[in-house]
């Protein structure tokens, strides 16, 4: 899979589009954050009691021979540990002010963007599943800002009252123990960007198969219908690996930052330990050299151990979810306001960097094999459709009809060779951007229970009643629209018959604004009439039509005839094969049910 763009920049620009809104919720909050500092202050004053109180403990208690003061030293440090309960109390109930208007923010904004989303024409289905993902991703974003703001304000307070200590005890043991501190951070905060990229990269990958997963769920019937099962399946596993290559990345960056924190937790203490001669030479006494043990292990070390950690995970993590939660709507999404249809999306323009000549159907040597040791249904086969023509395919059963169909369709991909539509490749074309390319219509015709213009306005909902009407009078479908009550009338797809199915499908492809129809045997159903009725509204409708024929009438009325007969292929006009393909006469003959003649 590739990540849209905006899913593959790195953290800066997150942090970028995150920054302003962040700052306005901030600045709103003042009130609860001086509150917060208040409480946080305390932390200081136990961090620095904590270290202090042991260092005077040794050297003016215990080393001094004042057991009795030794002992009152160690109590101070006892109680300074015990006032952290009342404190990580007030620090709570201040934290709610933040996180709470936090999370019922973004989770507005969540609901009002997958409503804005439904609105503009998305299926409910999807957007159900869009609504839960993104809600779970706020109750994420505000348990991640929770954490990261308690973290936070304990580092930077423990820090400050642990730092106050060690200074307050002999400067020297600052010059030891800061740069290894100060150097492990800046090895984690590295990490950071790389982390918050790969983090987003993992939950993108995340969204495309579970997109993937519920598109598939609801197009089970079409992918039935055209056998396009295999296809999909291929794309779902190569979104699995996508996803696994994803969370393969983000572990590894995990790692580097565990490294890292191994660095900046062990290296100050090892540090100190390696500095006692040097710290002894210079006067540092032995009440010193244990408080400040006690400062790094007790205070320093675990607050900067939760601070990595709640910054490398729940940091990133906070940093992704905020940026897609509160950021523009992702490309490809329609505009609020503006009626998509299903599964259309905006015609790329000609002159995109994939544009090739504007040929309306365009194969560069094709091939298609279905298995790796298979025979090629299709062998470097060429073709140019014009722009407007109309052509009709005809070759025996099993021939590869449905195939060359499928292919133009680009619901299948070639085992070799290019397929263009429109001068675009339709490789690696999203369903949404091939909808807005072609229309495929298969030989069982999918109606859906709804009414009989939600049926045929399907492909085109923005389409009004006088396009609607004139499709249907065009099809000659109106004693069927009107046998059924109407245009809002109910459709039972059960009760129709084959034909009057392929009748409603054509009319929905009739009305459709792709320039490409597909048919592949859509009409089999029909009596004569009725399909030369049908092919002839749709050969004058604007665009191109590519028929796969059962009938003599139908190649005839074609502009061209491709004949397909193994891996050979002729193309011309019905008189032109006629001269030229042996296969085209016997099948004209079968088709008259005598021997094969002009027209
Ligand atoms: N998904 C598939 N996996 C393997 N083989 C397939 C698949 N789909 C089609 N084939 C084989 O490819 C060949 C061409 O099939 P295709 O359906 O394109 O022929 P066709 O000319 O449309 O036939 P018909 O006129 O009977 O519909 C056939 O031999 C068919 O069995």
């Amino acid at each position: 899979m590739k990540p849209a763009g905006r899913d593959t920049d790195d953290g800066a620009g997150a942090l970028r589009r995150v920054a302003p809104p962040a700052r306005r919720f901030l600045a709103r909050r003042t009130g609860v954050l001086a509150r917060l500092g208040l409480w946080s202050l305390a932390e200081t004053g136990q961090a620095f009691l904590v270290g202090y109180g042991v260092a005077q403990a040794v050297d003016r208690g215990f080393l001094a021979g004042d057991t009795r003061r030794g002992l009152l030293w160690l109590a101070v440090a006892l109680v300074a540990v015990l006032c952290g309960a009342p404190v990580i109390r007030g620090v709570f109930t201040q934290l709610a002010g933040l996180t709470e208007p936090l999370r019922d923010g973004l989770a507005r904004r969540a609901v009002d963007r997958s409503l804005a989303r439904a609105a503009a024409g998305g299926s409910a289905g999807a957007d159900r599943a869009a609504v839960s993902r993104l809600t779970n991703q706020v109750e994420i974003a505000r348990d991640s800002f929770a954490g990261l703001v308690l973290t936070l304000r304990s580092f930077v307070f423990t820090a400050a009252g642990a730092l106050l200590g060690l200074l307050s005890l002999d400067p020297a043991l600052l010059v030891v123990v800061l740069p290894p501190l100060t150097g492990g951070l800046a090895l984690f905060l590295a990490t950071l960007r790389p982390m918050a990229a790969a983090q987003r990269r993992a939950l993108a990958a995340d969204e495309a198969l579970g997109d993937h997963a519920g598109r598939s769920r609801a197009a089970l019937r079409d992918l039935t219908a055209f056998g396009t099962g295999p296809e999909a399946a291929r794309r779902g596993a190569e979104l699995v690996d996508e996803a696994a290559a994803a969370a393969r990345a983000l572990a590894g960056w995990a790692a580097v930052r565990t490294a890292a924190l191994g660095v900046a937790g062990h290296l100050p203490v090892l540090a100190l330990l390696l500095a006692v001669p040097w710290l002894r030479g210079r006067g540092v006494t032995a009440g010193a050299l244990l408080g400040a043990f006690t400062f790094l292990v007790q205070s320093l070390l675990p607050a900067l151990h939760t601070l990595m950690t709640a910054l490398g995970a729940a940091g990133s993590r906070l940093l992704v979810v905020l940026d897609r939660v509160n950021g523009p709507e992702p490309a490809g999404a329609p505009a609020p306001g503006r009626r998509a249809g299903p599964k259309t999306a905006p015609l790329p323009a000609p002159g995109a960097s994939d544009a090739g000549p504007a040929a309306a159907v365009e194969l560069r040597s094709v091939t298609l094999s279905y298995g790796a040791r298979a025979e090629p249904v299709l062998d470097s086969l060429d073709l140019c459709v014009a722009p407007g023509e109309h052509l009709a395919v005809v070759g025996p059963s099993g021939i590869g009809k449905s195939t060359l169909t499928r292919l133009v369709a680009g619901t299948l991909a070639p085992s070799a060779g290019e397929v263009r539509v429109a001068g675009l490749r339709v490789a690696g074309r999203t369903p949404a951007e091939l909808a807005a390319l072609r229309v495929l219509v298969p030989q069982e015709a999918y109606v859906f229970s709804g009414s009989v213009v939600d049926n045929l306005a399907y492909l085109r909902p923005d389409a009004d009643r006088a396009d609607v009407d004139a499709a249907v009078g065009a099809l000659g479908l109106r004693p069927l629209v009107e046998r059924l009550g109407g245009l809002d009338a109910p459709v039972r797809p059960a009760e129709l018959s084959p034909g009057e199915r392929q009748l409603l499908a054509l009319a929905r492809a009739h009305l459709s604004a792709a320039p490409l129809l597909l048919l592949d045997e859509a009409t089999c159903h029909l009596d004569p009439a009725s399909e030369a009725r049908a092919e002839e509204a749709l050969a004058r409708r604007p665009g191109t039509l590519l028929v796969v024929a059962h009938r003599l009438s139908s190649a005839v009325r074609a502009d061209r005839v491709l004949v397909l007969d193994g891996t050979e292929a002729v193309c011309g006009t019905h008189q032109e094969v006629l001269d030229r393909s042996p296969l085209y006469r016997d099948l004209t003959g079968h088709w008259n049910g005598g021997p094969a003649r002009g027209t």
